[in-house]
């Protein structure tokens, strides 16, 4: 049967990503635009929904503070419970925690409460975008400390480097950019092309699926 939103490899959405206009002390990319739309939003969980099939999890684990976005809305949509996996400091229970560095060179530490499941539960870790992987490597050490099992990294963009190779090396890796599409390449060299065509209008909440 033909899918009604065309093929799973088109992800339109990716095309309404604003630019950085802020300069290099702030991240390279910004997915709020897709989280706005309601077209974009629903239609890449159904991309990311279907590239899960075969991937066995009880609870999508987030990453503060964005990752909670996709990690609650994977969770809702395949009835399972949302693990938050915070910035420490914003828990008021027992914690475990780890120290991590990430794209912008500052060092902190990630928690996670504790006990946060029985060991054996398979956690599917949820972040919008993955660059040195080392907020997601935070995230599996958490994890896998508990004795939980990472079941799999969902995430709308993981640039490829050493550290995000490993990943793809242990675990399933299902990202809204297609790897090895030109929307990997300019991942890579964070500068998406469709920046230069950005319009707003585009991701306002009802604006409704536009080609990229
Ligand atoms: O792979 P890395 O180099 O670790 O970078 C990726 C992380 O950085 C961004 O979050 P950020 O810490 O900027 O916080 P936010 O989610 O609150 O925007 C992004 O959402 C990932 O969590």
């Amino acid at each position: 049967m033909t899918d009604p939103k065309g093929p799973r490899d088109d992800r339109w959405y990716l095309s309404l990503m604003s630019p950085n206009t802020k300069g290099p002390k702030f991240a390279w990319l910004d997915p709020t635009s897709i989280y706005i739309n309601a077209v974009a939003f629903q239609d890449m969980l159904d991309d990311m929904i279907a590239d899960l099939a075969g991937v066995e999890f009880d609870v999508v684990g987030g990453c503060d503070a964005m990752g909670f976005v996709l990690g609650a809305g994977l969770a809702a949509r395949t009835g399972r419970g949302f693990l938050p996996v915070r910035k420490a400091g914003k828990l008021c229970v027992d914690t475990d925690r780890v120290s991590f560095t990430n794209y912008s060179g500052k060092t902190q530490d990630m928690e996670m409460r504790q006990p946060a499941f029985a060991k054996g539960t398979r956690v599917l870790l949820a972040d919008q975008w993955i660059q040195t992987g080392g907020t997601m490597e935070a995230a599996i050490q958490l994890v896998e400390r508990q004795g939980g099992i990472v079941a799999g990294l969902v995430t709308i963009a993981m640039e490829n480097c050493e550290a995000t190779d490993a990943f793809a090396a242990r675990f399933p890796v299902i990202t809204a950019v297609v790897p090895g599409s030109r929307w990997q390449a300019e991942c890579n060299g964070q500068d998406l092309s469709s920046f230069r065509s950005y319009r707003p209008e585009r991701t306002f909440p009802t604006a409704g699926r536009t080609a990229a």
